[in-house]
């Protein structure tokens, strides 16, 4: 099987352009098949403030009303997306900027939690492995923003680190994938504020008890999740850390292990 890397870099990173660069330069070197998915969340928050429009997050996931709605796609889809797009074609790279709309990449449902109103915040349910396939075949990068679709019209918002777990695992069926959640940390730690404090290999039910004291929580608690769900679930390697750091050799990040 060819060896494919999907790697995601969020919001922090992002929102800062001298870190943005220092990535995109790191993974215009990446050689092989590549995907590459982003978020922009802190960009949203800071777009949001300025607009007057309230930002509620619960367990790491943005609460997603009409306002936020049309704010996060054009946040995403638009300004991010494209800016990323048009770095990359500077750097050489053949880069595809994509939703989940497109091609019908990334279908979602609304999710319908008993107890919390999440509004328009899509669970996916189907990706489109033989579309993302095409375009790597043809030596495109995809390059994914976190906006889904119910297939009836409705653009729904994904947590981009469950848009990364869902196309990692859709592409093991193809490839020996290797996923990298990459932020402005050099991995999980046992005390955020500290990145001498790097826990190098995180099971799973290490990880429970990092949950249940509290150590690992805001954001990193929907990257765990996710992390754990795609090692069982077919993703050769997953890692959570700095990718500029891992490509320098300083830090191989957090490595998620089986079971
Ligand atoms: N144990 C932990 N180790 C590292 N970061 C943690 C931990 N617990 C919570 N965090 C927080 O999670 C954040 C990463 O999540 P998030 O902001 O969603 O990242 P991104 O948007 O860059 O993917 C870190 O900036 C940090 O503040
Ligand atoms: C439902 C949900 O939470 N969607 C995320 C999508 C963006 C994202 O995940 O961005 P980061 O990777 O920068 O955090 C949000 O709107 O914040």
């Amino acid at each position: 099987m060819a060896e494919l890397t999907v790697v995601k870099i969020g919001g922090n990173i992002i929102d800062d352009s001298s870190k943005l660069n220092e990535f995109l330069d790191a993974f215009s070197n990446l050689p092989g098949k590549i995907v590459l998915v982003h978020g922009g969340g802190k960009m949203a928050t800071d777009l949001a403030a300025k607009l007057g429009i309230e930002t509620k997050m619960h367990k790491g996931r943005r609460i997603t009303d009409a306002e936020n709605l049309k704010l996060v796609t054009m946040v995403y889809a638009g300004l991010v997306n494209k800016n990323i797009v048009a770095a990359l074609q500077a750097r050489g790279v053949n880069a595809l900027g994509v939703c989940g709309a497109d091609q019908n990449l990334l279908l979602a449902e609304k999710r319908n939690h008993p107890s919390t109103d999440y509004g328009y915040v899509g669970d996916i349910t189907k990706v489109n492995t033989l579309a993302l396939c095409k375009q790597i075949e043809c030596n495109a990068v995809m390059v994914v923003a976190p906006i889904t679709h119910d297939g009836q019209g409705q653009l729904l918002n994904t947590n981009a680190d469950t848009i990364a777990t869902e196309v990692a695992i859709a592409l093991s069926r193809f490839y020996k994938v290797k996923l990298i959640y990459s932020f402005e940390k050099p991995g999980v730690l046992l005390d955020a504020e500290d990145d001498g404090s790097l826990i190098s290999k995180l099971s799973a039910e290490g990880c429970a008890l990092l949950v249940e004291k509290g150590t690992i929580n805001t954001g990193m608690l929907p990257k765990t999740e996710n992390a754990f769900h795609a090692i069982n679930s077919g993703v050769e390697e997953v890692v959570i850390g700095n990718f500029v750091n891992m490509e320098n050799g300083f830090s191989a990040g957090t490595n998620i292990s089986q079971v």
